[in-house]
């Protein structure tokens, strides 16, 4: 298993007045789907932003492995291996493979100068490149679109390139912004697959934040529920579906009807 442990530790983040997470703490086990979870506004994103650098907490840390994160910045971050998607598609110009290949940015190891040169070196770094992002294609479920602009894909399909642009990364940890937001059942069941999948072969955690509690309770290993930017529950998918806090912040009120339905 080549994915160290991803921990977040006390971590506060404010803006003016508001505290969206407070003195937040929980770990990612080595090659674990976490899911974070919680009612609009909990702090899913504001935390996200944090572990990949767009954000900078108060007070508190976050750490892969050894390697403490928390004030480097996000390409920085991205080279050691944490990748993330965005919730909303980004994506609108070029052909799968040109979004795949950009993807490889960071891995590039040509300079700019060696690969407009076209130089030998830059020439073969291309191809294996090239190899590669063909590979994640393929378990991605986007080999038969490799060639094909992106602005033609269904958005499910749009949506699987900024997944696989992202393990392009060769990522150890993969942070997934709300993956299957916008998609029809089909489309969900088949992101899932490709979650598992891509998982199982490359051995990555995968840190998700998803409103669709059917995805959360089928991938993730553990929850961690935020609600006002607190985390007020961890635990496997059904502990935290048990837990009275959890059904409290979700619906509002405090629940007696545990295993009355
Ligand atoms: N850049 C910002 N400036 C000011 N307040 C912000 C900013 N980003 C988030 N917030 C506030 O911080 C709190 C947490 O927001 P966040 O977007 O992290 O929640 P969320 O759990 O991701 O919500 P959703 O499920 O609706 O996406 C909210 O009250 C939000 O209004």
């Amino acid at each position: 298993m080549n994915a160290p442990e991803l921990r977040a530790e006390d971590v506060t983040v404010r803006f003016a007045g508001l505290t969206a997470l407070d003195e937040v703490s929980f770990t990612v086990a080595p090659g674990s789907a976490h899911a974070l979870i919680g009612p609009n506004g909990a702090g899913k994103s504001t935390c996200f932003n944090v572990l990949s650098g767009l954000y900078r907490p108060a007070t508190g840390s976050v750490r892969l492995g050894e390697t403490e994160l928390t004030r480097l910045a996000p390409h920085r971050i991205a080279a050691l291996g944490v990748a993330r998607t965005f919730q909303n598609i980004v994506t609108t110009e070029g052909t799968v493979a040109d979004n795949l290949m950009l993807g490889r940015h960071v891995l590039t190891r040509a300079g700019f100068t060696a690969s407009a040169l076209h130089l030998p070196r830059a020439r073969r770094e291309q191809r294996e490149h090239l190899a590669r992002v063909r590979e994640i294609a393929e378990l991605t479920g986007l080999a038969a679109h490799f060639d094909t602009p992106v602005a033609l894909l269904s958005y499910g399909d749009r949506k699987r390139v900024e997944l696989a642009r992202a393990l392009c990364l060769e990522p150890r940890v993969l942070l997934l912004d709300e993956p299957v937001a916008g998609m029809n059942a089909a489309e969900r069941a088949r992101t899932a697959g490709v979650i598992r999948d891509v998982r199982a072969e490359l051995g990555l955690s995968v840190v998700l934040v998803e409103h669709d509690m059917g995805l959360v309770m089928r991938l993730a290993d553990e929850v961690t529920v935020l609600d006002f930017g607190r985390a007020i529950a961890h635990g496997s998918p059904d502990d935290v579906r048990r837990d009275p806090e959890v059904l409290r912040a979700y619906l509002g009120t405090a629940t007696t009807q545990e295993g009355a339905a």
